[in-house]
Order: structure tokens, then sequence, then C-alpha cells
């Protein structure tokens, strides 16, 4: 009877019964497991839409965090199209983007300079590399990236190189260097990654009033992907969400693929004891594949001992059986994946709705080629991507000094790039000169400019761009870096037409300048929406560290897609190709004989199988090129695992397609109401407790509402004789 109420509010329309218990649960905390592809993005999207449809919350009494960049501007996007609130102040991102805007507001409760710098994990590499050396360690006793391994490692279970000890003397040599990395990360004013996170999360815990104050701010606080969080993450969370914000995390154990960087399926457990969760909540129905996939991606993860349990059927029909071809070599198979790609092309999907997932990135070149050579367009997502190529870094480089000319690090990588006659010995000299004055290198280098018209030169340049940071708009003063610094004229004097091209490059970062919105940066609103002086430019810094790690949304073109099925998370496709399954590569070659690591790479499998609505390929290699040698290829376990009656063996020939299918939101407008009762209206009720209104109408001159009491569930009272007490 309450239908007709529903469709008032389209909000909540389409969503089945155990989304919209979860969509709109009371506040308090709620933990919803399920399947892939079971709607647990769109309940969290749709339950924030609804928390300030009926004004539950405002936007900035939301915290919401994403796994990706690219799924918080979706999910800005989506609640855009759901309400009319300015969402301005909804702090909504990344764990990295959302303590990096919290860094940017205290950074001088966190001890930072305004202007501080994140390292990316390149950044983070080379100046690991650059105090090995000044300690005089050589690469072999203590190789660069196991110490930055360890140092990440660390900072993820909140630990400094203080509270660190070890017998042995390798350990012991390791926490030395990350003590000797934490100091010049301080003097330099730089936080790599994973110290965004610690330093957010040891200012919150150290700072009682401060942390009151985004207690009280944040009421109500919603994390997707919360399988894959790490201890720091499950801390800094549960810190924030300690003074009775309602925490709404959604999550599938069967997804939990970062393991192997600190990830805990073992939070879900503890989020229940420690906020008094029952049982979480399940959604069962999956919206997203035909009914073959599901079940081959349920066969899968089926074999995996150690789970929590859960269920998904479908309401689609079996659809097309899931196509397996086994290709002679690499190249032969890539050949395949084009010719497949064309046909569904000429059928009329549009390439951006296909995607080719592989396990490791070394795999991406072959297919490349191969689009290439076929003239498909592609995108790749988690390759080199734009703020990660060289020319867009040394221009980075010089914006650093432009805000901080102590940065080491950025001085190092630009002093003679483009090239203006400083050689090795001269920067030598600088590095000696610094560290006998006990001063940065750009200050040694002022010390030395007397001597060297040369590095007059340089010094010159770079007050230059200081002072022009603190008053001109950010593209302004990026149009200028690029142009005094020599960079532009120095790829355009290039003969190969390549190098050429990177002034195209060098161009569209001052398109990006001009563009950058602080607000929709990654996580990120800034102090102001101010875009003159440093900390424009600081913002701008940041988001281009953090936005490397992410895909490049460019140009618009239809392209497929190619990603590791890491970054394929989250996502959904109606074509999927899953290639190279072959023992060794997937699962991966460490780990084969490990049983855990075996059940990871199953639930990467699984992950990989369940992006696909419609169509979904499975190729391999027989004979594949690895490290200058002919392998042969054995069947990847995970196929054998697919029951056979879903397979369908390829020769190579092309099939036929439909169209894709879009999702849309309707705009909510109308709230139902009736005798004072309306939906959001927060309830209790003497023996079902707290309770949220969904509907209330009147009828026969009583007044009847539908309530969700979260774990009581869903009832149906007639307020004349039921006792519901208006809470707000
Ligand atoms: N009630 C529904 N009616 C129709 N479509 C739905 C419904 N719920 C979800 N969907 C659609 O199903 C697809 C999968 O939803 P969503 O991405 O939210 O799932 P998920 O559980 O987050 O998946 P994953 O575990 O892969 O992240 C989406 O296209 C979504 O729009
Ligand atoms: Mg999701």
């Amino acid at each position: 009877m309450f239908e007709e109420d529903f469709a008032q509010t389209p909000l909540l329309s389409g969503l089945n019964p155990e989304q919209l218990a979860a969509v709109t649960y009371p506040a308090e905390p709620l933990l919803i497991l399920a399947g892939a592809g079971s709607g647990k993005t769109r309940v969290l999207t749709t339950r924030i839409a609804w928390l300030l449809h009926t004004a539950q919350a405002q936007p900035h009494n939301v915290l919401a965090v994403t796994f990706t960049n690219k799924a918080a501007k979706e999910m800005r996007t989506r609640l855009g199209a759901m309400v009319s609130h300015s969402l301005r102040r909804m702090w909504l991102g990344t764990f990295h983007g959302l303590c990096h805007r919290f860094l940017r507001i205290h950074h001088r409760e966190a001890d930072l300079p305004p202007s501080f710098q994140v390292l990316d994990s390149a950044d983070q590499l080379a100046l690991i590399k650059r105090l090995l050396k000044q300690a005089g360690i050589s690469e072999e006793a203590v190789v660069p990236r196991v110490l930055q391994g360890f140092i990440n490692a660390q900072k993820e279970n909140g630990l400094r190189a203080a509270d660190l000890d070890a017998p042995d003397p390798h350990t012991k040599r390791l926490i030395a260097c990350y003590a000797d990395y934490e100091q010049t990360c301080r003097r330099e004013g730089t936080a790599d990654f994973a110290e965004l996170l610690l330093r957010a999360y040891e200012v919150l815990n150290a700072r009682p009033e401060l942390l009151a104050h985004y207690q009280s701010r944040f009421t109500h606080i919603l994390v997707d992907e919360f399988q894959d969080t790490n201890a720091l993450q499950y801390r800094w969370l549960t810190l924030l969400a300690g003074g009775g914000a309602a925490l709404c995390a959604v999550g599938d154990d069967d997804q939990s693929i970062y393991r192997f960087r600190g990830a805990r399926v073992g939070n879900m457990a503890d989020l229940m004891t420690a906020f008094g969760i029952d049982a979480p909540v399940k959604l069962e129905q999956n919206y997203r594949s035909a009914g073959n996939i599901l079940a081959a991606a349920n066969a899968v993860i089926a074999r995996n001992r150690k789970r929590l349990g859960k269920n998904l059927r479908t309401g689609a029909g079996a659809g097309e059986p899931i196509r397996f071809y086994s290709a002679a070599d690499d190249a032969a198979e890539a050949r395949f994946i084009a010719g497949e790609i064309q046909a569904l092309r000429q059928e009329g999907l549009p390439l951006a709705h296909m995607a080719v997932l592989y396990r490791s990135n070394a795999q991406s070149r072959i297919l490349e080629q191969t689009l290439f050579a076929e003239r498909i367009p592609y995108r790749i997502y988690g390759g080199l991507r734009f703020y990660e190529r060289a020319e867009i870094k040394h221009a980075l480089a010089y914006l650093r000094l432009a805000v901080h000319r102590d940065d080491d690090h950025a001085l190092l990588r630009i002093i003679n790039m483009p090239p203006r006659g400083i050689g090795a010995r001269t920067v030598e000299q600088i590095q000696q000169q610094a560290q006998s004055a006990g001063v940065s290198l750009f200050a040694a280098a002022v010390q030395l400019a007397g001597a060297s018209a040369k590095i007059a030169a340089f010094v010159r340049l770079i007050h230059d761009l200081h002072e022009r940071a603190q008053v001109a708009d950010l593209a302004e003063l990026t149009a200028y870096t690029v142009a005094a610094s020599g960079l532009h004229d120095y790829f355009a004097k290039q003969k190969i037409p390549a190098e050429r091209e990177r002034t195209e490059n060098l161009d569209e970062l001052v398109n990006a300048a001009r563009f950058f919105r602080p607000e929709e940066a990654a996580g990120w609103d800034g102090v102001s929406a101010d875009t003159a002086g440093v900390a424009a430019v600081a913002a701008f810094l940041g988001h281009a560290a953090l936005e490397a790690g992410d895909n490049q949304a460019d140009g618009g073109q239809d392209a497929v897609q190619l990603m590791t099925v890491h970054a394929a998370k989250g996502l959904e496709f109606d074509a999927v190709f899953v290639s190279g399954l072959e023992e060794g590569r997937f699962p991966g070659e460490q780990s084969l004989g490990d049983a855990e690591a075996i059940e990871e790479e199953r639930r990467l499998m699984y992950v990989a199988l369940t992006r696909a609505k419609r169509r979904l390929y499975l190729s391999m290699a027989q004979q594949r090129m690895l490290h200058g040698m002919t392998r042969t290829g054995v069947p990847s376990r995970f196929v054998g695992e697919i029951p056979e009656n879903l397979l369908h063996f390829l020769s190579p020939k092309p099939a036929r397609r439909g169209a894709g299918h879009f999702d849309r939101f309707g705009a909510a407008q109308t709230a139902a109401a009736g005798g004072g009762f309306y939906a959001g209206l927060r309830v209790r009720h003497t023996k079902f407790g707290k309770g949220v209104v969904l509907a209330a109408r009147e009828a026969g001159g009583s007044v009847r509402v539908k309530v969700n009491f979260g774990s009581a569930g869903i009832k149906e009272l007639d307020t004349a004789f039921a006792r519901l007490e208006m809470e707000d």
C-alpha cells in the first residue's frame, strides 16, 4: 500500500527491499557485506543523497571515502544529479585525498610548512636513493625499493623510526635509514603518501579539541571498499567516528586484493565489535552481470576457504556463454582481442564500454602495440599517467621551487634541465657547500652564485618564480614557469617528433592549471577557493601528485580501457577481456605454492570476472616471451574452476553484439508528508527503538507511517495506536 509513497521519492525508487533498508537505515553504525555488483556503491551514494534530501545531514556533516579519485568524482557527479545541495563542503575523496585536505588546513598543528609538498612514490624512491648515497650505503647493502617498502609498511602500522628497535643489524640499519629519511622530509617540508595518513592521524590523536571539532562535524562517515582498508586507515576512521558518528561501511571480503599492501579483512570483524554491530546487512541480488558470468565467478570464489559467507543471485537471464580462447602465442592473443573489439564496435558497442584486463602492467605493452597497429583507440589506467611524464614532473619541480625554495629534490631534478651548463661537478660542489654549511641546496647555490655566472642565472630564475608565486594567478604562473624555465623551448627544438610532442603536454599543464578547481580536486577543496598565491600552487601540486595515482580523464575520445585487475575494482563494462590466464601469470608466479597467496589471486580473479556485464572473454597464450625466453603456458587453474557448461571454446571468429545501456537516477523533488511525519524524520518506538520514517500518509482519518528501525526491521504503523516519539 505504500508503493505510491515511494514513487513520490524518486530517490528511493528502484531499490530492492534490502537496499532500501540500508539506504534509510537509522543514524547508527552499519556494515554492509555483499558480493560484487550487488549495489553497494549505489547504496552508499543513495544513502548520502537520502540523508541530505531528508535534512538528516548537511553536506558538511558528511565524510565519504572512496578507493580511487575516479570513484570520488563519479560519486560527486551522481550526487549532484540526485540532490540540489551544493556539495562543496562535503568531504568526499580517497583516504589520501582527504588527509591531504586536512593537512593543508591544519599544517600548523601538523608542524608542516604551508606549502608542504607531496612526494609520489617515484619522488620517494629518488629521495631514498639520494639519502643512501649521502650516507655512503651501497644499493646492494640496502636495496632502495626494499627500504621504501619498509618505511611505508611502518607508517601504515602507525610506527615512527623512534618507535622501532630490532636485534639484527640489517633491520637496525633500515631503521636508521628511516630516521634519516624522516628528518630530511621534515627539513624539506615534504610528505609521502603514507605520511599524509599518519600525520593526519597523529594530529587528531594529539589534539582533543581538533578531534572534538571533527567528531561533531562529521555525523555521517561512509566508506566504500572497506575490505581493503589497512590498519592505519582503520584507526583514522574509528577515531573520527568515535564521537558517535553513524559509520556506514560497505565491503566484500571476496574482493580484498590489497593484502600485500597491508589491507586487513579482519577490520570488518573488528568494526562490528568496536561499534556494537550485531550482524552485517547483506545484499544478495546482483544487478551487474548476466547469469553465466555470475555463476562462473561464484564457482571460482567458492574454492576459497577463508570466507565470511554470502550469496549472490541474479534476476537476469543466463546470457551468452563465456568465451575462452587459447592463442598460439602472446602476439596472437593480442590480435584475437583486437579482432573481437573491432567486431563488437561494428555492432554498435562503444569502445569505452569494453575493457581489457591483465594481472600485471608489463602485459600491456603487446596489447598496446597491437591496438595501435589496428588503429583502435585505447586508454590506459594505471600506466604512465599525465602527471608522471618526465616533462610534466620537470615543470612541477620548478613550481615546487617557486613556493618552497628549499626543496632539494626538486632542485636536483631541474638544476640542469633544460641543460644550462651546470654539470655534475658543479652540482657536487653545491651539495658539499650545503652539507658543510648545513643549509638547503638552494641556499648553497645562492652562496656560490658570486663565483659562477651559470649558478647566478639559475638563482635569479628561481627568485623570479618565487616572487611571482606570491601574487600571480595559478595559470599565469604555470605559463610563465614553462616558458621562463626554458623547458618549452628546449622540447620545441628537439629533432625526434615524440620529444617535440612533449611541448603539447606542457601546454596541457597550463590548461590544467587554468581549469583547476580546488574544491573538485582529489578530495581537497582548499582553505579558500582563491586561485592566487602560494596556497593555490601548493594545492595544485598536491593534486598533481595524488592524481598521478589514478586515471587521467582526457580527451573524451571513445577508447577501449586497458588496466590491471587491481585498477578495475569497482568498475563495470559491457564486455570484458581477461587476458594472460596462464599458471605463473594469473595466478602470478610468486603465489604458486603459497595457499594464502593463491586465495588472494583467486579473489583477484573474482574481481576480474565480476567486472563484466554481458560478455566475458578469457584468453591465454600457449607461448610467451618472458625475460627474453620463450615459455610454454599452462592454462590457469582458475579457468579450470569454471564449470565447463558455462564455457564456449572459441576459434578466432567474431560474434554478434547489441548496444550498451545506462542507469539514470531521477532527481529528488518531494518528500511524502502526513500528520507531522515526513520521510527522514527520526523517531523512537518503545519496543523497536530508534527509527527513520520512510513514508507517511493520511488514510481514513489516521496517519500511517512506514519506519525503518534498523536491526528491528521496517514496520508499518498507525500513529494513532503506535507510540512514536519524534526525535528531532
Ligand atoms: N536496485 C537496482 N536496480 C537496478 N540496477 C541496480 C540496482 N542496484 C544496483 N544496480 C546497478 O548494478 C550495478 C552494480 O552496482 P554497484 O556498482 O553499486 O555494485 P557494487 O556492489 O558496488 O559492486 P562492486 O563490488 O563491484 O564494487 C550498477 O550498474 C548499478 O547501477
Ligand atoms: Mg562498488
